[in-house]
């Protein structure tokens, strides 16, 4: 909405490409490498998606890099391939051999990597740099050019870089912020400048070291960059790239660029990623974490069930997402009936608030309710007797592999109270032993069955107990109960029985 103030102050053109890296720069990712076979899957998934470069690998360090460029090549994407290559003759001939159709070299021009790395002059540098891009242009291949670290390169001799490759027929140059140091407005400024001395399209390839990559291309793209080199997941070198996903989302729908971007496949293409490098995503990861679309607050869910848009900027289905409703410390009765109602479980006032105050508890104890938990815990409640004849006051239960399990039990029986302890087995047995022996006097009533099953994975689950309980004269009487602790909805369970055959009698 308030881009619209400012839209006039920006330089952005009618469309961006986007110049994918997750197979090179994603793959410098420590501890992530990727097999031939991974690269093609993934070269694939990204030309299903619409990206207009693949920068498949850097042909000279490896065979490996040289067969997945070539069998990506086979493919016949749409998208270009491209090879990386430092502005040497080996380099270069190593991505003419790999047969791709597209050549990206880089060579370091700041003080800094002139001086300690390269040990080369400001002269020499440039030299390579032109006989490079001729080289690749004789060779009939589409040439880009990279002054690496060019944010941390003197202006005067970025522009005199530049333009002597734009001079020798370069396609496109890049500008990269190797190290990420660039903040929104000065990565704008200099593209702006830039722009201004170059007739040649500009790329960006910002990397996220203060987890600006995405703001600085986003900036770039403002003063007028043609391209963006992005990768999957925000996979690079130390902090990662700018995240594709991130970019060509707020291109599209921030500020209204044609892209021609298959979006709802971008979840895919993030979690087949994920699952081959092995980089899990956090779940609060922009556009394809897993709660990118997931609402837990009362308020929140409240208002996305009257209106998505309350708490959504984009649709889940814009990106293959899936909305969902969380329930939690923070749940408002407005999810809780939602969910309820999607199962066709229908509640009285009074059972809903048991439900309800159930997940609170549940949520203050630090647990998540899942919707499997919902569902049994209003299912056991739904099945509760309807009268409470027998109600529990307290419970205490002594356990351990040098004590005989010991349960003590105090109940009110027709509003009198009353106390009785009972050994058992384990905890469960004495528990239920003991409120038998608490109600011998108002009837004789048995377990006649027990069955307990965890609703979820992991030590915390929530237990569902289920019982048949009968009488002398054959009164018998199903109860249930789900809770976290297995005692709990074992005596839950046992008094909802007991208290159905009293309520028969
Ligand atoms: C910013 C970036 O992401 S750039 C891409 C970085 N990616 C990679 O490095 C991944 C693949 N790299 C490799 O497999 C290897 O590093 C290779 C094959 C490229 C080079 O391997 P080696 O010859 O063993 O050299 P090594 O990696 O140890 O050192 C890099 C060499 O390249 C030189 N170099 C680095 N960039 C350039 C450049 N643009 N132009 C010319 N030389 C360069 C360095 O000065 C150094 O040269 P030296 O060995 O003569 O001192
Ligand atoms: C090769 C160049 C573009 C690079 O990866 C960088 O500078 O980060």
């Amino acid at each position: 909405m308030y881009i619209e103030k400012v839209k006039n102050e920006m330089n952005l053109p009618e469309t961006v490409k986007i110049f994918d890296t997750t197979l090179r720069d994603g793959e410098q990712t420590p501890g992530v490498a990727m097999t031939v076979d991974e690269k093609i899957r993934i070269a694939k998934k990204l030309d299903e998606l619409g990206v207009n470069v693949i920068e498949a690998g850097f042909p000279v360090s490896s065979s490996g890099e040289v067969e997945a460029a070539g069998e990506i090549l086979k493919m016949g994407l749409n998208a270009h391939i491209c090879g990386l290559a430092r502005p040497l003759k080996g380099d270069l001939d190593a991505a003419i051999d790999a047969d791709v159709d597209y050549i990206h070299t880089f060579i370091g021009t700041s003080p800094l990597h002139r001086e300690f790395k390269l040990k080369m002059s400001k002269e020499e540098i440039l030299s390579k740099s032109v006989d490079a891009v001729e080289y690749i242009k004789d060779h009939g291949i589409i040439a880009e050019f990279s002054a690496e670290d060019s944010t941390r390169t003197e202006l005067d001799y970025l522009k005199e870089i530049y333009n002597a490759v734009e001079d020798a027929g370069v396609d496109c140059i890049n500008v990269p912020d190797t190290v990420g140091v660039m903040v929104p407005t000065s990565m704008n400024w200099l593209i702006r400048e830039l722009k201004s001395e170059l007739k040649v399209p500009i790329s960006v390839h910002c990397h996220n070291d203060f987890g600006l990559a995405v703001a600085n291309s986003l900036a770039s793209v403002e003063a007028g960059a043609d391209q963006v080199h992005a990768t999957i997941n925000g996979l690079g070198e130390r902090a990662g790239n700018a995240s594709l996903e991130e970019v060509v989302m707020a291109l599209i729908t921030q500020y209204d660029l044609k892209m021609n971007i298959k979006t709802e496949g971008l979840v895919n293409l993030s979690e087949f990623v994920s699952r081959i490098t092995g980089v899990k995503m956090p779940p609060n990861k922009a556009i394809v974490g897993e709660n990118a679309f997931a609402h837990e607050a009362g308020i929140h869910v409240h208002g996305v069930l009257a209106k998505a848009e309350t708490y959504e900027p984009i649709t889940p289905e814009m990106v293959g997402h899936t909305r969902r409703i969380v329930l939690g410390k923070h749940t408002g009765a407005n999810a809780i009936k939602a969910k309820l109602k999607e199962y066709g479980i229908d509640l009285d006032k009074n059972q809903f608030d048991k439900v309800f105050n159930q997940v609170k508890a549940l949520g203050d104890k630090g647990k998540c309710v899942t919707d499997a938990d919902l569902r049994a815990i209003a299912e056991s409640i739904l099945g509760r007797a309807k009268e409470e004849i027998v109600k529990l006051e307290g419970f205490s239960v002594m356990t351990g592999n040098s004590v005989l399990p010991t349960a003590t039990v105090k109940l009110s029986i027709n509003g009198e109270s009353k106390t009785a302890a009972k050994t058992g087995v384990g905890p469960v047995d004495a528990a239920i032993n003991a409120i038998q022996r608490a109600v011998s006097e108002t009837g004789d009533i048995e377990l006649q069955e027990y069955n307990i099953e965890a609703i979820t994975g992991g030590t915390n689950a929530l237990a569902e107990v289920f019982v048949i309980m009968g009488d002398k004269e054959g009164n018998k009487a199903t109860g249930r109960s789900t809770t976290e602790d297995i005692v709990m909805a074992s005596v839950e369970a046992v008094l909802d029985a007991i208290n159905k055959i009293l309520i028969l009698r």
